[in-house]
């Protein structure tokens, strides 16, 4: 049977709205993400800034009936706010007889960040990791976290430098699971909170997917004063959500948030990060751009915390901070 296959281009910053745009609507199966530039050779580490505006391709295929239009035109609505911002381009179509007729098939996407991880197709193979080599299986969800967004490969790229064996860590807004799960194949238990009960099915699966549940306690809440601030995309009030009283408990803390909630809870940080004799006590933060970099450095200086590593992709910034005893 004929297929209506419509495809669109996307950048970095756009790919998860995609996905959690399309994911509401048709089943994920069915959709298939390609990065526009393949001659990136697959051992090169992320660049700094992405030239080619977009980066990747996403196809997805219905079946070609009756019903095909209102299904295109659906899809098409649903999307065209993100085409009007010049984030993604138009969705073009075309009726095939078979997926990816014209192009090369695409290859399971297999996304390498940083030095260690390698994001895979959820129902990939547990294959033998290489030693250096750290296997994230993330399902599309409604949640946030694929893994290709900046915010997210920047917060990846500080822990693999800073999270070390034994560390108990706090994964704030833990979205898709992703850095929590990044966190406990470094050998780190995590406490996983999200006030977002999509999130938090998301990350169940996660750490199921992954086989790290000895390592990784998820929670439908938030840290302190995170517990009354309703849903990020919406402000609104949400029900269920555990507070997690600040108290010296954590020996790093990574949230990928907005800039406001960093601010927020910039003393919430402080007083949940516990003394060691040896560690110092570590805060990484993403989610914001460098328009809101002083404003997140102002608050979190004010309590104690000082910068000690950054990186950036594009206008996205992410930085590891020391608490200065
Ligand atoms: C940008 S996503 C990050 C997901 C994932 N950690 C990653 O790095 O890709 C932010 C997540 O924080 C959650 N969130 C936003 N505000 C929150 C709050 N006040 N308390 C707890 N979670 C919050 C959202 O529901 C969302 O899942």
């Amino acid at each position: 049977m004929p297929l209506m296959e419509l495809s669109l281009d996307t950048t970095h910053e756009a790919v998860d709205w995609v996905c959690t745009l399309l994911a509401e609507n048709i089943d994920m199966n069915d959709v298939h993400i390609t990065e526009y530039d393949e001659q990136c050779p697959s051992d090169q580490t992320e660049p700094d800034v992405i030239d080619s505006h977009w980066s990747f391709t996403i196809r997805l295929y219905l079946p070609y009936d009756v019903h095909s239009r209102v299904r295109r035109e659906k899809i098409v609505n649903l999307l065209s706010p993100l085409h009007r911002t010049g984030i993604a381009t138009a969705v073009e179509t075309a009726v095939v007889e078979e997926k990816f007729t014209g192009v090369d098939k695409p290859k399971p996407l297999v996304h390498r960040i940083g030095k260690k991880f390698v994001v895979v197709a959820p129902d990939a193979a547990d294959e033998s990791e290489a030693t250096d080599e750290i296997i994230l299986k993330l399902k599309t969800t409604l949640a946030f976290g694929s893994g290709l967004h900046p915010a997210t490969i920047l917060a990846l790229k500080l822990l693999e430098r800073y999270i070390v064996p034994q560390m108990h860590v706090l994964d704030l807004g833990s979205g898709s699971g992703i850095l929590s799960v990044a966190m406990a194949k470094l050998g780190a238990t995590v406490l996983a909170l999200d006030n977002d009960i999509i999130a938090v099915q998301a990350t169940q699966d996660a750490v199921h997917r992954n086989g790290v549940e000895q390592q990784v306690t998820v929670i439908q809440g938030s840290l302190g004063s995170g517990s009354d601030m309703g849903h990020w995309m919406g402000g609104e009030a949400i029900n269920n959500v555990s507070k997690i009283e600040p108290q010296e408990a954590f020996d790093l803390i990574v949230a990928n948030i907005l800039a406001r909630v960093h601010i927020a809870l910039a003393e919430d940080y402080q007083r949940s990060l516990r003394q060691t004799h040896t560690d110092p006590k570590l805060l990484i933060t993403a989610g914001f751009t460098t328009d809101h970099e002083e404003d997140v450095v102002t608050a979190l200086s004010a309590v104690g915390f000082e910068v000690i590593d950054s990186e950036r992709l594009n206008e996205w910034v992410a930085l590891a901070y020391r608490l200065g005893s």
